[in-house]
């Protein structure tokens, strides 16, 4: 673990080892190191969002005039900074900010998930953890990602503290994913219990996180601007590591420092969609009843400066950078990879297959059929921000090696009890599908990943296949579509090759969705 550490650090700074393609002894190599290179990639895009790198890029301090610079803003200190934060990321963010910061601190209050100090040091990630005499107090809460009485308890001493700011104080948030958990402060009567139930049925009932997160704003005392409006006047840095697609600050931990902007409309339409309206109780009619004849309208936050310091495209970027100085032609091809598993798969599969003709075969191009195919299935998934046309347009008169790069989240609809998670599902699919059809002279590896290092509930980050995947399967007797019948792709990539293919990073501490890598290597 504390070996995976260190590649993580020196990757973070270290530039890769370039492709040396004119010389057919490097070509060689550099085929058989093509695994140890998409891993090594997916290492540097996790490297570009650690907490230490990220608030170093963010915050710079002056030590001998105390002048804190946050993007083009400064802020004079001087015994009157204060800190909360609250996320799966934010323990290691505290102790970036605080090693930063050090004696201009006075307090901070962290809520951060249950058990998430004891893994950090049996992980050996020292570099996470606060120091013993630290200024900032941590609450470990929520576990399984609900909001619990311990994350209460933290999000009331995290209202204490910004209630008692003054305007000469400066109230730094960290905030990263995981956070709506971690700050439950229901407006009364609702009770912590029907706030649980009501997330949970709503989750379960399928609402988007946009969806979800505009429900928590409305009954809560800190979402939704809440925050910020506790820590009035002093003024407010929220620091914000992105994991929803599109960075949007008001749905990210459900916006403590942003003014929400829906109505109770909003929030009943949200709630009929999923056929919960019928059966709200009293405490939460009562709760949007309020809100809707509310004098005040909704808060303002003009004393707000809300900042991504990290954010998927931020992660690929990097990525992006370290596949060029490997010698790759490297193209981004979306930071919103969204919908279903199979159908990502699909896409993923059939885009080596026209990408590689356009690479291998100059001139020829993939039938029309495959190119109308793609985009067909490229505008069922609905990406925003696709780069498929400027991908494919990049592979004519490319002569080497191409890596295209992705992020998001698909979503795996569970059917069987197995043990897998949506990087592995993802990885084994690809692998299926890329056996269906002879791919010509070019090596071709996918690797999924999620950054946070843990997919689903196992202890790999993910796994990355070759499209040799379901040949070699069968020579070990293993059934790669029965694997997936059940979503068992963990137990499959255990046992398949001594588990070779999968990705192992240990808890990374940080979180920005997941990363996808895509090498096509013509022979
Ligand atoms: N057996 C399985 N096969 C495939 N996917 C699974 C399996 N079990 C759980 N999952 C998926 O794993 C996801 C939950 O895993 P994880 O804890 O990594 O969540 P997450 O959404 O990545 O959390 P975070 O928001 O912190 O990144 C869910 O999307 C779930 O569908
Ligand atoms: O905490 C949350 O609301 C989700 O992780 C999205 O940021």
């Amino acid at each position: 673990m504390a070996a995976a550490l260190q590649v993580l650090r020196h990757l973070a700074r270290a530039p890769l080892r370039p492709l040396l393609w004119g010389c057919p002894l490097a070509r060689l190599a550099s085929s058989m190191a093509l695994a140890e290179q998409a891993q090594q990639l997916f290492e540097s895009t996790v490297g570009a969002v650690l907490p230490g790198p990220m608030l170093q890029r963010a915050l710079s301090l002056d030590p001998d005039s105390g002048q804190l610079k946050v993007r083009d803003r400064s802020f004079q200190l001087q015994q009157n900074l204060y800190l909360v934060g609250f996320g799966k990321a934010v323990l290691g963010m505290a102790t970036a900010a605080e090693e930063l910061l050090g004696q201009h601190l006075v307090q901070g209050v962290i809520s951060v998930p249950k058990g998430i100090r004891a893994a950090m040091e049996s992980a050996g990630k020292q570099e996470m953890l606060l120091k013993p005499h630290s200024r900032v107090q941590v609450f470990e809460g929520a576990e399984n990602n609900l909001p619990d009485r311990d994350a209460l308890r933290a999000a009331l001493a995290i209202r204490q503290l910004a209630e008692g700011l003054t305007a000469d104080d400066l109230l730094l948030v960290l905030i990263s994913g995981g956070g709506s958990a971690l700050l439950p402060a229901p407006i009364p009567p609702v009770t912590l219990e029907e706030k649980q139930t009501l997330t949970k049925l709503l989750a379960a009932r399928g609402a988007t996180i946009q969806e979800l997160n505009t429900i928590r704003k409305a009954l809560s005392q800190l979402k939704g601007g809440g925050l910020a409006q506790a820590a009035y006047p002093a003024q407010v840095v929220s620091l914000i590591l992105s994991d929803v697609v599109g960075d949007p600050v008001e749905v990210i931990a459900s916006g403590p420092t942003v003014a929400s902007i829906h109505s109770v409309q909003d929030c009943l339409h949200i709630l009929n969609r999923y056929g919960l309206r019928a059966a709200l109780p009293r405490s939460v009619k009562t709760v949007l009843a309020r809100a809707d004849s509310d004098p005040h309208g909704p808060h303002t936050c003009g004393h707000v400066l809300n900042v991504i310091i990290g954010s998927n495209a931020l992660a690929l970027a990097e990525a992006q950078k370290q596949a060029e100085a490997l010698g790759y032609r490297a193209v981004v091809l979306s930071t919103a990879m969204q919908g279903d598993v199979k159908s990502v798969a699909q896409f993923y599969a059939l885009l080596a297959r026209v990408a590689g003709t356009r690479l291998t075969m100059p001139g020829a191009g993939a039938s029309v059929e495959e190119d109308e195919q793609l985009y067909e299935l490229a505008a069922e998934l609905q990406l925003p921000d696709l780069q498929l046309k400027e991908a494919l347009e990049a592979m004519v008169g490319t002569r080497g090696p191409v890596c295209l790069l992705a992020g998001g989240e698909p979503t795996v609809q569970l059917q069987g009890s197995g043990k897998g998670g949506r990087n592995q599902e993802l990885a084994l699919r690809v692998g299926a599908e890329l056996g269906r059809w002879p791919l010509g002279p070019i090596d071709v590896l996918f690797l999924s990943g999620g950054t946070d290092g843990q997919d689903g509930p196992t202890e790999a980050a993910g796994a990355w296949v070759r499209p040799e995947l379901t040949s070699q399967a069968a020579a070990q007797g293993l059934d790669v579509a029965a694997f997936l019948a059940h979503n068992d792709s963990h137990t499959f990539f255990c046992r398949f090759q001594g588990g070779a293919h999968l990705l192992h990073t240990g808890l990374t501490g940080t979180n920005v969705m997941d990363a996808h890598l895509l090498f096509l290597q013509p022979r």
